[in-house]
């Protein structure tokens, strides 16, 4: 466990500011947040530092803009159900820096909470530019991160902040680091590895790392339409990075060498239209029409990631199956989430998952709670899962 300060450590902060990291990227449609976790996971921090008297002011980023201001990106979205969930009221202001940020801080009475605007607003957030974490740092007196599914990006507000001002990590970054090292640390074999999902640039180079500590790799969602396109299969119009070709057959060949298996579909639900309710058809995966997507994997392939599951002493997973937002094209994950779930709760598994979508799909399936761990954090996770040094907790560490 790496060693640093948290909340414990910090006395008397009735008036201080604290300017507190949290990952507040969760699910949102048609506006609406669609599932709270990574909320209520970061509402005891700030509950405890308001509680203290301390003036909290949160800092978080919300989607992938481009550096400057997007309205789908704001947080203004997901401020009412920070409000809901902590139950008291969280005062938002239209910028992370400057007058409006400053403001809004001058405002604060001891034991308020407010919410800056997107810091990915900005693009010193993402280059961990001095002059921007300076801006930040302007507005607190204290540090906190508590953005554990975060702390795989030197940024800013994750890394750059704690080199400035006192810094501490928040109880879900101890939880979650405490229940990884507990669940996983020592995994009991054979472990396999589900990673699906749709970011795959900013997750496929970590599987030539995982391969080595997995064996057995599921490869679901947009992630297996780039392997499968690899292997030289026609995926029609489905999410693919036909750039990262390569670095796929890379993977490939390292788990080989490594001995773990690479389960990739054999079959596909492929529809003409992203949406609930779309015209499908399951189709073998070397028979995907050039004008569909692959939204789900098919049955066949189902078969065979629960297989690997029932084989698996361990279970990692991160990012889900098929497009589950939307019916029918949640099949597949919410026959593994069942089924992972089953195993653990009759003691033959220990499943950890995590990430913003994965715990929100798990949700869906109404089995989150029988898993034997849930981390708020995928990307986060995997890294640390290869064991890989992650700034965010690092630079808390070194403090
Ligand atoms: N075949 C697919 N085609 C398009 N999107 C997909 C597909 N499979 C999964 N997805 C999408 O992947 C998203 C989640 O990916 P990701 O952000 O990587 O997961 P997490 O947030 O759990 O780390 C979901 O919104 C889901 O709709
Ligand atoms: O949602 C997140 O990661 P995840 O999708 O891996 O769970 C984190 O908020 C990090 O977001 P980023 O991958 O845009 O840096």
């Amino acid at each position: 466990m790496p060693s640093f300060k948290t909340l414990d450590d910090l006395n008397d902060i009735t008036g201080k500011r604290v300017l507190v990291r949290v990952d507040l990227n969760v699910p949102v449609k048609d506006g609406k947040v669609t599932d709270t976790t990574r909320i209520e996971r970061v509402a005891p921090t700030i509950t405890e530092l308001a509680d203290k008297g301390a003036k909290v002011i949160l800092l978080a980023h919300f989607g992938r803009p481009k550096g400057g201001p997007e309205a789908e990106f704001s947080l203004s979205i997901v401020a009412p159900s920070v409000e809901a969930v902590l139950d008291r009221r969280v005062h938002f202001a239209s910028d992370c820096i400057g007058d409006a940020a400053a403001k809004a801080v001058a405002g604060l009475e001891n034991g308020e909470v407010l919410l800056l605007e997107n810091t990915r607003f900005h693009k010193g957030e993402e280059k961990n530019d001095p002059d921007f974490v300076r801006a930040l740092a302007a507005n607190g007196d204290i540090y906190v991160n508590d953005a554990f599914s975060a702390a795989h990006r030197a940024h800013a507000s994750t890394e750059g902040l704690a080199h400035l001002l006192p810094a501490y990590a928040g109880r879900t970054m101890q939880a979650e680091l405490e229940a990884l090292e507990k669940g996983l640390g020592q995994p009991k074999r054979p472990v396999v590895a589900i990673v699906g999902g749709a970011k795959v640039s900013s997750k496929i180079d970590l599987l030539k790392n995982l391969v080595k500590k997995v064996d057995g790799l599921v490869i679901g969602g947009g992630m297996a339409n780039t392997f499968l396109a690899a292997k030289g299969i026609n995926v029609g119009k489905s999410l693919c990075e036909h750039d990262l070709a390569d670095t796929a057959r890379e993977i490939m060949a390292e788990a080989a060498k490594a001995g773990c298996e690479i389960v990739l579909p054999v079959d596909g639900v492929v529809a003409r239209e992203f949406k609930a309710g779309a015209a499908n058809e399951v189709v073998a995966i070397d028979k995907i029409p050039a004008d569909a997507m692959v939204l789900d994997v098919g049955p066949a392939s189902i078969k065979a990631v629960n297989a690997w599951i029932g084989k698996a002493e361990t279970l990692v997973w991160n990012g889900p199956l098929g497009a589950f937002e939307i019916e029918p094209f949640d099949t597949a994950t919410v026959s593994a989430a069942n089924h992972a779930a089953e195993e653990t709760k009759a003691g033959k598994l220990v499943s950890v998952a995590g990430g913003g979508d994965t715990v929100s799909a798990l949700n869906h399936a109404g089995v989150a709670d029988d898993f034997s761990y849930v981390s708020t954090a995928g990307g986060a996770f995997l890294e640390w899962m290869e064991g890989k040094p992650l700034p965010g907790v690092d630079v808390l560490s070194a403090k």
